[in-house]
């Protein structure tokens, strides 16, 4: 009899330790930067990086082993800069799991993060507004969310499980940190704009169409705030492996809980509302970049 555990042939890891290693090392190779903060730029969002000094930035496809952007929004570009004195590293654009890539693969920019020394994660996304009060141009602070996909068995973690990186079972519970929750809402209100930063709860689904009517309702009821098609892989990744997050979701559109209501949800209007606040977001995230302690977790 054969005792010897067999490694698992589905939902395995597409990605070595050795690749995670050699991109890394290529990276290290090319720029002196050594970023503490890295930042995920999401649909219309990568005007974030404008924020950089000292920039070097690589494409996408000129990177070993690095997932290509294939959607409008998404620049593909990796920003290295200065914001004062904080190195940080900004992905002008992610990748999705609609687009056809593994969870292991969206989310291996993270870990490659990771290997580099980053310590804090921020992650933005364009989101659909699910709870009634929120208009579009508000600005959810992601307090929690909810990996519909992941209930399903799509899940970054699914496969063996390199100790390397952390734990079998990870905890969620504290997935987005407090004390940078705290500190983007004294931001915001320091500068006056309190009335459209709020708070909720991010949930994922695979995309790539927008809900229906029924799936909207479906997840108001789950509670809900926000739905996009992202982050949350990043997020699971980042938090198993010990980099602490910050989520800001940029509210596009108004998701249509009722059959009377005529208008259509686009990625053209996605993509307008992200230019419309990319002021605003570029000097939160700044701000909140330069204020953050890296020691805390
Ligand atoms: O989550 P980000 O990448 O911001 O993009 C959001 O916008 C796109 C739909 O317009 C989807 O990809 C959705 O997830
Ligand atoms: N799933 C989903 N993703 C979005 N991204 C931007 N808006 C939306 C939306 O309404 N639904």
């Amino acid at each position: 009899l054969n005792t010897k555990k067999q490694a698992p042939t589905v939902n395995s890891n597409c990605c070595s330790f050795e690749d995670y290693k050699l991109t890394t090392e290529w990276l290290l190779n090319q720029t002196s930067h050594r970023p503490k903060v890295a930042v995920i730029c999401g649909s219309g969002l990568g005007l974030l990086a404008n924020a950089v000094n000292n920039r070097q930035s690589f494409r996408y496809e000129d990177i070993p082993n690095f997932p290509v952007s294939t959607i409008p929004g998404h620049e593909g570009c990796l920003v290295f800069g200065t914001i004062k004195d904080q190195c940080c590293v900004f992905m002008q654009g992610r990748v999705h799991l609609y687009e056809g890539y593994s969870l292991c693969k969206v989310t291996f920019p993270v870990r490659i993060f990771k290997l580099l020394g980053v310590e804090t994660l921020v992650v933005t996304n364009a989101s659909g507004g699910i709870c009634q009060d929120y208009k579009v141009g508000d600005i959810m602070v992601i307090k929690d969310h909810i990996n519909l996909p992941g209930f399903a068995g799509q899940h970054p973690l699914c496969g063996p499980n390199d100790e390397r990186f952390g734990v079998r079972f990870p905890c969620m519970s504290d997935a987005y940190s407090k004390d940078l929750r705290r500190l983007a809402l004294d931001i915001s209100s320091e500068m006056g704009c309190s009335d459209f930063v709020r708070e909720g709860v991010y949930c994922m689904v695979s995309g790539p169409n927008f809900e229906t009517i029924a799936e909207a309702r479906m997840l108001q009821v789950l509670g809900c705030d926000a739905v996009g098609m992202s982050t949350v892989p990043e997020v699971t990744v980042a938090k198993h492996c010990g980099i602490r997050v910050f989520g800001l979701s940029l509210i596009t559109n108004k998701v249509s809980l009722d059959y009377s209501r005529e208008e259509m949800v686009n990625h053209e209007d996605v993509l307008l509302t992200g230019k419309m606040r990319a002021e605003f977001l570029q000097k939160l995230v700044a701000t909140l970049i330069i204020r953050c302690n890296h020691q805390e977790q």
